[in-house]
């Protein structure tokens, strides 16, 4: 026996779980199949708890440099974490926002079905269920949502499971610890190990981050990383760059903070590091290995992402795929304007007589480092590339010339702006500094318009704004 839906969702990821939401609340028969929560990774493992975490390192961070601001009690050295009240902190803003997408999609009358889907053929599912049954699924419709999950370190030797439990760690597990690590080694120096990073040196742990490529975040611009690691090493992490772990064993040592033995190969030939926890920080795999995707003709590339076209619509004609499942970027709001391009070419036709795609799509995101790193569009090498025969002008500037970053003594990082000198259009923007993801929203909006950097320099901000930046970058010009 088989069940019938109008449109089935695969995963309640950021995009998918609206679009369940969407497809019933247009009157259709429709299931989303979930395996472990609803809510995906953003509300379960992913940016929800971090960014609550974020915010009580933010806090320590803070106490510490409380004589800065001539508050002189307590004394730097006394800040103390409690780490099971920080862990809790974050359990419970999951719970509430957890507990908030179930009533939303339940109450729009979704068909919640809590297992694990494959396909069995074109637009046939097979659901292990939870609960033990095992149902058979067909669908007019079908929408991958599944997400990644951790990449599983590749290591010569390395066997997690000869390490006591809590010492081997990936994102999800990490965020568990109900004590502080005294040397937390991280395997990664992208947005996942820089975020923890950081976060744990706050909450007391001493951090050593190896970074296989030369710089930290390698798709920034080389200033902008650089501008990082300073950051990273004034908080005392230590980073070690163009390095790799080659092996990672358990040392059995009585003392807890030399569990973990690291070798690593780096510029200056092997070393070995020891600590007590490591992370493995190092990307994340698309969750398409258990879900049969041959059996229904719909292609993955290289990497195991799912292929699309502009539209979202795999090589199967009744399948779609939207969010990190389908390739990079992966990001949250990604994956919600994902949803937001199905929902008008599928739903609402009549309001989008021209279909919606993701091209040209402008991009934004942070990187939840104190201070923020946010970007949106194009970096200067990327423009440069694209666009081998427009002069292309950058304007650079420290974040010790804006005024409000001084008055709140938090002047580290930069800003820069790559414009095109004969539209006077702006093609990227990045701020590594206090509230970078505010400020670059707004030069964000200045994109989306069409606006001239001009409009930008002209404007009256309010005083002293940190947007009132944006009214003296523009000096910088080269
Ligand atoms: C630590 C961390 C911090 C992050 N911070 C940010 C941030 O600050 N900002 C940001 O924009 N992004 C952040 N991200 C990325 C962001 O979480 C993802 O881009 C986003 O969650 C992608 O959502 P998605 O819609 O692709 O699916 P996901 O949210 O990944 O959801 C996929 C769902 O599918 C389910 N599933 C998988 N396989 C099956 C199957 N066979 N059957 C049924 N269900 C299945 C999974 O259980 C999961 O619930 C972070 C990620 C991590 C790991
Ligand atoms: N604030 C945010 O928006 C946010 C936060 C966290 C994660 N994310 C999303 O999740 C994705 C995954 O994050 P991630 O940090 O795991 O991946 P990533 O791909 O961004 O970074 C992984 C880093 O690990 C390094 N690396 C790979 N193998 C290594 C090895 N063997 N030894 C040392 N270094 C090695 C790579 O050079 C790379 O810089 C991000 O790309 C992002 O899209 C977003």
């Amino acid at each position: 026996m088989s069940t019938h839906y109008d449109a089935v969702v695969i995963g309640s990821g950021q995009g998918g779980t609206p679009l369940s939401m969407a497809f019933a609340q247009a009157k259709k028969k429709t299931a989303l199949i979930e395996s472990t929560h609803l809510g995906g990774c953003c509300v379960n493992e992913g940016c929800t708890p971090t960014k609550t975490m974020i915010a009580s390192g933010r806090v320590a961070y803070l106490t510490r440099r409380g004589p800065d601001y001539g508050v002189l009690n307590p004394k730097p050295e006394d800040v103390r974490v409690n780490m099971e009240k920080v862990r809790q902190r974050k359990r419970d803003i999951v719970d509430t926002f957890r507990s908030g997408s179930e009533r939303r999609v339940r109450g729009a009358g979704v068909d919640v079905i809590m297992g694990s889907a494959s396909f069995e053929y074109n637009a046939t599912l097979k659901v292990k269920c939870n609960d033990g049954a095992e149902k058979t699924i067909t669908a007019d419709q079908i929408f991958i949502c599944a997400g990644e999950r951790p990449a599983s370190p590749r290591i010569d030797g390395f066997n997690a499971k000869s390490f006591p439990p809590g010492v081997v760690l990936d994102s999800t597990s990490v965020q568990e610890l109900g004590i502080i690590p005294s040397h937390l080694i991280v395997v990664g120096g992208g947005y996942i190990g820089l975020e923890f990073g950081q976060l744990f040196r706050r909450l007391g742990a001493e951090v050593t981050i190896i970074q296989r490529n030369g710089q930290l975040l390698p798709r920034e611009d080389a200033e902008v990383a650089e501008a990082m690691l300073k950051i990273l090493e004034e908080d005392g992490i230590k980073v070690l760059l163009k390095t790799s772990p080659s092996s990672v064993l358990y040392t059995g040592d009585k003392d807890p903070g030399k569990a973990v033995s690291v070798s690593t190969s780096g510029p200056s030939g092997t070393s070995e590091l020891k600590g007590s926890h490591i992370l493995f920080a190092a990307g994340r795999t698309p969750n398409t290995d258990t879900l049969n995707l041959e059996a229904a003709g719909i292609k993955t590339t290289s990497r195991g992402h799912i292929v699309v076209d502009q539209k979202l619509q795999s090589s199967n004609p009744r399948v779609w795929a939207l969010g990190d499942i389908k390739g990079p970027p992966a990001f949250t709001h990604v994956s919600y304007d994902d949803f937001r391009i199905l929902r008008a070419n599928l739903l609402e036709k009549d309001s989008h007589p021209t279909a919606l795609t993701t091209v040209d799509r402008i991009l934004p995101y942070v990187v939840y480092t104190d201070p923020q790193l946010a970007h949106v569009g194009l970096h200067e090498h990327e423009a440069r590339a694209k666009f081998p025969n427009a002069e292309i002008q950058v304007a650079t500037m420290p974040m010790t010339y804006v005024a409000r970053a001084l008055e709140t003594d938090e002047t580290r990082g930069m800003m820069k702006a790559v414009i095109d000198a004969d539209t006077q259009k702006i093609l990227g923007f990045t701020c590594l500094g206090l509230e970078g993801g505010e400020i670059m929203s707004v030069v964000q909006m200045a994109m989306i318009a069409g606006s001239k950097w001009t409009a930008l320099r002209d404007a009256v901000w309010a005083h002293p704004s940190l947007a009132e930046s944006l009214n003296n970058i523009w000096g910088m010009l080269k």
